[in-house]
């Protein structure tokens, strides 16, 4: 089911954040939203998700508006990850994950086998067996960060966003989850990240959607919109281009683009 937004306008208290925002996201494919501080990534992934009402525009699901879908509904087909989550309760690992499956249980109902299994697929997936039995409040923040991505993917959604799921990442941790997530969305899944890297989302992203000031500069095959171009746009940053052993193009950014 493709998510998709037309022109979406949105505001946070007085201020107009996005505007004019088109895009179709389709899912089975890994999409990198990217642009500076403050251009708006935050804003467009939470409307995405359904927690911000838009000034003008639709969001769909499906051809649906998200607006429509009962809320129990909607936190089944997508998952979002926020931005540096944080967890207050001294709960145990494992039951941590396993609330990602209240939107699929009847109220007081215990955990059926299908719940379960999804929470022993998240497990795997982030790869926090070794935690399973630990207090969130006690993990580092890296390994917070995969928990709580467990507890978002044990719901099976259609959809994860996830906002800045690298940031608290060290290097392999960060590839693992980049190599997970293209994974999620070669079952079927639709993936939408926020990225800071270049690097990551040339090779994480089938597609990218680049934000300056909360409009679109850029949006389509990853490797039209980390083009050089582009990226001036965006970012005022040129860039490098690296191929790497898989043959993919990697922009590296190396300056300020000068003005004339
Ligand atoms: N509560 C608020 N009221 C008014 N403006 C806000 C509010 N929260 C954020 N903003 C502004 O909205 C704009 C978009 O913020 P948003 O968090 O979506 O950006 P972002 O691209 O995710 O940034 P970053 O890369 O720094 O995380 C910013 O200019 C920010 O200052």
């Amino acid at each position: 089911m493709e998510l998709s937004v037309s022109d979406l306008a949105v505001s946070l208290g007085k201020r107009r954040v996005l505007h004019g925002i088109d895009a179709v996201l389709r899912p089975g494919r890994v999409t990198a939203i990217l642009g500076p501080n403050g251009s708006g990534k935050s804003t467009l992934v939470r409307t995405l998700a359904g927690l911000l009402d838009p000034d003008t525009g639709q969001v769909k699901l499906g051809g649906k508006l998200l607006a429509r879908l009962e809320p129990r509904e909607r936190a089944r087909r997508i998952g979002y990850l926020p931005q540096e989550a944080t967890v207050h309760w001294d709960l145990r690992v494992a039951d941590l994950v396993a609330l990602g499956r209240l939107p699929h249980r009847a109220p007081f109902a215990g955990l059926s086998a299908e719940d379960l299994a999804a929470i022993d697929t998240a497990i795997e997936t982030t790869a926090i067996g070794p935690l399973a039995d630990r207090l969130v409040t006690q993990l580092s923040g890296g390994e917070r960060a995969r928990v709580l991505l467990a507890r978002v993917l044990a719901g099976q959604p259609q959809w994860l966003l996830a906002d800045e799921p690298l940031a608290s990442l060290d290097p392999v941790h960060q590839l693992d989850l980049l190599d997970r997530l293209r994974g999620l969305a070669a079952t079927g899944m639709g993936v939408v990240i926020v990225l800071h890297d270049l690097v990551q989302a040339a090779r994480a992203a089938d597609d990218v959607l680049l934000l300056r000031d909360g409009r679109t500069v850029a949006f389509g095959p990853a490797e039209t919109a980390l083009a050089h171009q582009p990226l001036r746009d965006a970012f005022g940053v040129e860039v490098m281009v690296i191929g790497d052993d898989q043959g993919r193009l990697l922009p590296v950014p190396i300056g300020r683009t000068k003005t004339a």
